[in-house]
């Protein structure tokens, strides 16, 4: 049976101490480049010299077709491929050349998102005293956040953290890293960057590599940034007039899924990131999402009334979104706000939920009951859960 809002509300404030993180604002950035995704298998065998390979080609235009996307960003075009013809002869090193090129590259991209969420925030950039940066894709030291800081002016006492190689449950571990940052250091604000550029995997395709075509069909390029803070539960930042909860952040859990190490699994090696999603995913997901969900949820009360719930799901592919609609019976639009940012700008890693969120907030419709689940899927295979509740705010921006 459907439960209320407020029976909702009583079953999760109770246990619940006074101070809870919330997002206080969120902003997202991709670069220049968009490809339209029924002309990316054209571009992409064409720049890869790979024309010859017919039945690849015609393997990826199904897939592309199928895959839920309308376009996707890039920050590599044409020009950097012809300057890199290392990128797409998998017998030639490339590693250093990516890393070089994403040096500066996911910083840069990541500052335009921050700069979007620190102006939505509505106070100076030296007031931020912790950042948690997530990537997969760069992997520098010191890291993007040594050189994020200093583009966004951030004070030189902030308290760095990278989250590195959480592949697409990153932006979801680095908010629960944050969550508890804010939670547990008084008037802390927490910014959360995450940022992963595709030049780290372009390559050509190739018929021993069946996972090339899946990372070169559904992946894209993009950034996300959260300013969050400590709030008084279901109500305002004690200490600011300004800030304006979105959501809060009710709880958060990872969980490992036993015997599944190979489920989505990648290394940096001498060709740049190779990564492989098992086609095991989807199935996965439909046999045991429920099941692990109850555990995270249970406490709160909130187990098995899936549609009370909104929810912000990875968008890791349309074969994952309808997993976890089929395994939790979800109504048909439950999932909108992950399928418009699949159909938008592809699969952009960790960063993906970040754009879900920023999804959410403009979707009042979606966030019935003002509960919801954020799912980041990982490497692991890792579920990262946490519960949201909608803030009062949030609704009014929504109008
Ligand atoms: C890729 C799809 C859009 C393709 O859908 P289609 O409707 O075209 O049909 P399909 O599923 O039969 O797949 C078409 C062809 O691709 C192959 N195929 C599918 N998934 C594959 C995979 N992971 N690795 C290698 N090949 C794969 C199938 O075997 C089939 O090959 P053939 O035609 O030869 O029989 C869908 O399967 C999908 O959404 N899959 C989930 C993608 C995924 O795993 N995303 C998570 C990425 S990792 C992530 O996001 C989180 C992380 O970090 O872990």
């Amino acid at each position: 049976m459907a439960s209320s809002p407020q029976s909702l509300s009583t079953a999760i404030n109770k246990p619940q101490q006074a101070q809870r993180a919330a997002v206080l604002a969120i902003g997202t950035a991709n670069p220049a480049n968009c490809v339209p995704q029924d002309e990316y298998v054209d571009w992409y065998f064409r720049v890869t010299k790979s024309d010859h390979l017919t039945k690849l080609k015609a393997k990826m235009k199904r897939i592309c077709y199928n895959s839920g996307i309308k376009q996707r960003y890039f920050y590599h075009t044409e020009d950097t491929i012809r300057d890199h013809p290392e990128f797409i002869d998998s017998a030639l090193p490339s590693l250093g050349a990516r890393q070089a090129i994403l040096a500066s590259a996911v910083p840069e991209l990541t500052a335009a998102a921050a700069t979007r969420a620190i102006a939505e925030w509505g106070r100076p950039a030296g007031d931020v005293t912790h950042l948690v940066f997530a990537t997969s894709s760069d992997a520098h030291m010191p890291g993007a956040d040594l050189r994020l800081a200093s583009l966004l002016g951030l004070r030189s006492s902030v308290q760095r953290t990278m989250v590195y190689f959480h592949g697409c449950s990153s932006g979801s571990a680095a908010l629960r890293v944050a969550k508890d940052i804010a939670e547990n250091n008084r008037s802390a604000r927490v910014l959360v960057a995450c940022a992963e550029l595709t030049v780290n995997f372009f390559r050509e395709a190739h018929e021993d590599r069946p996972e090339t075509l899946i990372m070169q069909s559904l992946f894209g390029d993009g950034a996300g940034a959260i300013i969050l803070g400590a709030v008084a539960t279901g109500g305002r930042p004690a200490d600011s007039v300004v800030e304006r909860p979105l959501f809060e952040l009710v709880s958060a859990s990872q969980t490992l899924i036993p015997d599944t190490e190979d489920a989505a699994a990648g290394q940096l090696a001498d060709g740049g990131l190779v990564f492989r999603p098992s086609p095991r995913m989807p199935g996965l997901l439909r046999q045991l999402i429920e099941q692990y969900l109850v555990e995270a949820v249970a406490p709160l009360g909130l187990g098995g009334r899936w549609n009370d719930l909104f929810w912000a799901v990875h968008p890791g592919g349309p074969a994952i979104l309808d997993s976890v609609e089929a395994a939790l019976a979800l109504a048909p639009g439950k999932l909108a706000a992950s399928r418009r940012v699949l159909r938008e700008y592809g699969n952009m890693s960790g960063v993906s939920v970040i754009f879900v969120l920023d999804e959410l907030r403009r979707r009042r419709g979606e966030l019935a009951g003002g509960f919801g689940v954020m799912l980041g899927l990982g490497p692991g295979f890792t579920i990262e859960t946490m519960v949201l509740r909608a803030a009062s705010g949030a609704k009014r921006k929504a109008l």
